[in-house]
């Protein structure tokens, strides 16, 4: 399969190297300073960008026709328009905020234990995220699903990264050098704490998670999510 990398940067480096690994081609290797893509030998475009550029990267794939896959974070509010777009040119579209294999584990027990938890009274969650101080965006992508699974099940309404109020989930996003990610669910009493954590070691996992994911995407047309690839939740 040949693969367009739209943002050839830390994320799209550890794609290429393991899409060289499972025996695809890389067609294209875009940054900041590519003037147009070209996806005339394009099976697949994987986005993993910076937050200003990833709604027309992803558009620029659906204008040629080309299933495209997105990791990059902070552009969700555009994340309707989007959809729209792709549904409305008969696109093919995949966004994850985390496409590590385990994280998406996580998110599924998150769900869980946010049922489980709504049950009891006495509990406050939070959220804590840790990353390298090269993240553009704060919340991470990953903390706000998180949030969102907690919201689902919960009467908590909405996340902040201020002082809470009663129906709002705090997230703390720390950014220490190096970090490649990690995520902390806790539930506090007065009694006792529940917490779950994810820690990526690497950025493998995510690499690894979108080349499965373009694999999988490659002949589909629609919008999907991780939870279509792994056939989980
Ligand atoms: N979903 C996930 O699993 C996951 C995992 C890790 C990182 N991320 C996200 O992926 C994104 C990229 O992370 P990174 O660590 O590789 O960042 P990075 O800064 O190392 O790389 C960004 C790349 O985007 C390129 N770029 C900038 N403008 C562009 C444009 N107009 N067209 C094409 N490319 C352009 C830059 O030149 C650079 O190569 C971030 O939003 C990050 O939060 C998501
Ligand atoms: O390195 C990053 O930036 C990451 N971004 C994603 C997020 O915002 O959740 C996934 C983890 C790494």
């Amino acid at each position: 399969m040949n693969i367009a990398l739209l943002g050839y940067g830390r994320m799209g480096k550890s794609i290429e190297a393991i899409a060289l690994d499972r025996n695809h081609n890389i067609s294209l290797k875009a940054t900041s300073s590519t003037k147009s893509f070209d996806f005339s030998k394009t099976d697949v475009a994987i986005d993993f960008s910076i937050p200003s550029t990833a709604v027309s990267n992803i558009k620029s794939a659906i204008d040629a026709g080309v299933p495209v896959i997105s990791g990059t974070t902070g552009w969700l509010e555009h994340y309707n328009d989007v959809i729209e777009y792709c549904k409305s040119n008969n696109g093919t579209f995949l966004y994850a905020s985390n496409f590590s294999l385990g994280v998406n584990i996580f998110f599924e027990i998150n769900k869980q234990l946010s049922r489980l938890m709504a049950k009891v009274e006495g509990y406050n969650t939070e959220i804590e995220e840790i990353h390298h101080t090269q993240k553009l965006d704060a919340p991470s992508g990953t903390a706000i699903t998180l949030a969102e699974g907690i919201i689902e099940n919960t009467e908590y309404k909405s996340w902040t990264l201020d002082n809470p109020k009663s129906n709002e989930i705090r997230i703390e996003a720390k950014r220490i050098p190096e970090v490649p990610g990690t995520h902390e669910i806790t539930y506090n009493s007065e009694i006792d704490s529940i917490s779950i954590k994810h820690t990526a070691h690497s950025r493998q996992g995510f690499a690894l998670g979108a080349v499965i994911a373009a694999e999988w995407i490659k002949d589909k047309k629609g919008i999907f999510s991780m939870k279509d690839v792994l056939n989980i939740g």
